[in-house]
């Protein structure tokens, strides 16, 4: 062949490839705007026929506001705090018990509801409903509260539950005692009004949530288990309504949470012969341990971004992001990678692209002068719902890469199993429709909750667990959770109460309108 012929030859090959790629690119690029254009997994069933239940509804007078208002902020005042795995406050949970029966006498005395202590502290309410034949559900939610020190920063002291500005302050006014209060109260409120359920539920208050629910839920689910109960769905605490929280999201969105990640605690520790700071070696067991820690810190877990629920979530608010995103978020199959690079950059949606590490204990050394025979430091990982222990703690083994570091698993489970979301999920789908009927503004969508709930004690009796409660968090909310400065709005705080109110009655229905409904009545 003639030079001539063979570059004519390069040239076609490189226009063939050429083209290909445009191709490609186009075919791409098309698919993508089709996505853009006609993904709209929200439709759902609001349009349907819904079976008319007669629901009561809740107008609150002056009076009530006021008296529901001193409820909660005594609640708050009460100091249910669970120190340590070991240490509870039981003198504030013993309180805490007559508070709720002073505060909800209805609820106590009423011969529709049975209600029962279930490790000493922690109470179980099972609300008998008409119609035996219908599944009960259960709603969760916990009396105790982590420590709060008002040295910390906090504007008003923790447990004073003051008012400033329309905003109850106080440990435990988002976790958890708004949902505690504003179920009870909602409770109260309907018995008040005569409200018999047709379909019977448990409402389930365990006493030590925040040390891993071992005495309180757990001993709830063995006592239903005994009882050969099965749950309908489980409504626990978990995601909330977001406002301004997800960057270039238009108005509020309302995360359900299918799931829950899981939880490692993983021990690294390294042993050494102890000796005299005089003469010390190259590397101390400080030096050893630090450089493991810091390794585990510049090279965080792999990026598992959409691999979980958390690309259904982006899926259903897709269409309430402005353009580009509007364009990425319809189209995770191509741009999760990028997406995730976004994410990363923040503490809070890091939590959603990964499994997370954090070094939360470092122990070492007795005395200036001694080299420290031992080192221990404490990794809480929060595992993303596409891996497992095993497998985080490979990679933890991997990324220390140091024999001499200890690496033990001291406790840990799993992520926890995705509950439905689809027309068919009875649970998902009242929550929504409570929600969308409360706040007409939101979108609601799925979620995956980054932190742990009672709830997950619960899989046996049930395979839908949600994990929501209706709490408005804006920008800085967040950090408030278990942070300083915890607090509710006043306003808010009622239409926790309203929405459980018409959640329960919401509940009564016998099934759920028949999915596409909406579109034979157009
Ligand atoms: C990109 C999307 C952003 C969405 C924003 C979501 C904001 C989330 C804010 C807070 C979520 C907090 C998680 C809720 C439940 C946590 C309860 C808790 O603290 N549990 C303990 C349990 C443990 C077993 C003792 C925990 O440490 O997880
Ligand atoms: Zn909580
Ligand atoms: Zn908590």
């Amino acid at each position: 062949m003639t030079e001539s012929g063979s570059k004519l030859r390069i040239f076609k090959i490189l226009k063939i490839i050429i083209s290909s790629l445009l191709i490609t690119v186009l075919l791409l690029f098309t698919i993508a705007a089709i996505r853009t254009l006609s993904l709209d997994v929200n439709a759902g069933l609001q349009l349907a026929h819904w079976e008319k239940t007669n629901n009561k509804s809740l107008v609150i007078d002056h009076h009530q506001r006021e008296e529901l208002l001193a409820n909660f902020k005594e609640a708050i005042r009460i100091p249910t705090v669970s120190f340590s795995n070991t240490e509870s406050n039981t003198t504030a949970l013993l309180e805490f018990d007559r508070f709720l029966r002073k505060a909800f006498p209805t609820v106590f005395s009423s011969s529709l509801v049975h209600h029962e202590l279930v490790g000493n502290y922690s109470h179980l309410f099972w609300v008998k409903g008409s119609q035996p034949e219908l599944v009960p559900y259960m709603l969760l939610a916990h009396i105790d509260v982590v420590p709060a020190s008002e040295s910390d920063g906090w504007e008003a002291p923790p447990f004073s539950a003051k008012e400033i500005d329309g905003f109850i302050y106080g440990r435990g006014t988002i976790d958890d005692k708004n949902s505690l209060m504003g179920i009870l109260q909602a409770l109260e409120y309907l018995l008040l009004k005569g409200y018999a359920p047709r379909r019977g539920f448990y409402i389930g208050l365990g006493h030590d949530e925040e040390i891993n629910g071992l005495n309180g839920a757990m001993n709830i689910v063995r006592v239903l288990k005994q009882r050969g109960v099965q749950l309908l769905f489980v409504m626990d605490e978990g995601l909330t309504i977001s406002d301004g929280i997800i960057p270039g999201l238009e108005g509020p969105a309302a995360l359900i949470g299918l799931s829950e990640k899981g939880q490692a605690a993983v021990k690294l520790s390294v042993s050494v012969a102890p000796g005299h700071a005089s003469m010390p070696p190259r590397e101390t067991s400080i030096g050893i341990l630090a450089t493991a820690v810091k390794r585990l810190e510049d090279n965080p877990m792999p990026r598992l971004f959409g691999y979980g629920p958390e690309g259904d979530t982006f899926e259903h608010l897709a269409h309430k992001f402005s353009f580009p995103l509007k364009f990425i978020m319809s189209n995770l199959w191509l741009f999760s990678p990028l997406l995730s690079r976004i994410l990363e950059r923040k503490p809070v949606s890091n939590a959603f692209v990964r499994t997370t590490t954090a070094v939360t204990f470092f122990n070492a050394g007795v005395k200036i002068n001694v080299i420290p025979s031992l080192a221990e430091a404490y990794v809480n990982l929060r595992i993303h719902s596409a891996q497992s222990v095993e497998e985080v703690l490979d990679i933890i083994k991997d990324t220390v890469g140091d024999q001499r570091v200890k690496v033990e698993l001291v406790d840990g489970f799993d992520p926890l199993p995705i509950s439905g979301a689809d027309e068919k999920a009875f649970g998902f789908q009242i929550i929504k429709k409570t929600v969308l009927d409360l706040f007409p503004t939101v979108t609601v969508a799925p979620g995956i909750c980054i932190g742990n709930t009672d709830s997950r004690h619960f899989v046996d009796l049930t395979k839908n667990i949600y994990r929501f409660s209706p709490a408005w968090f804006k920008p800085g909310d967040p950090e408030r959770f278990h942070g300083i400065n915890e607090r509710i709005s006043t306003k808010n705080y009622e239409e926790m109460i309203v929405f459980y109110f018409n959640l329960i009655q919401n509940c009564d229905i016998r099934k759920l309108p028949e999915p596409h409904s909406s579109v034979h009545e157009l």
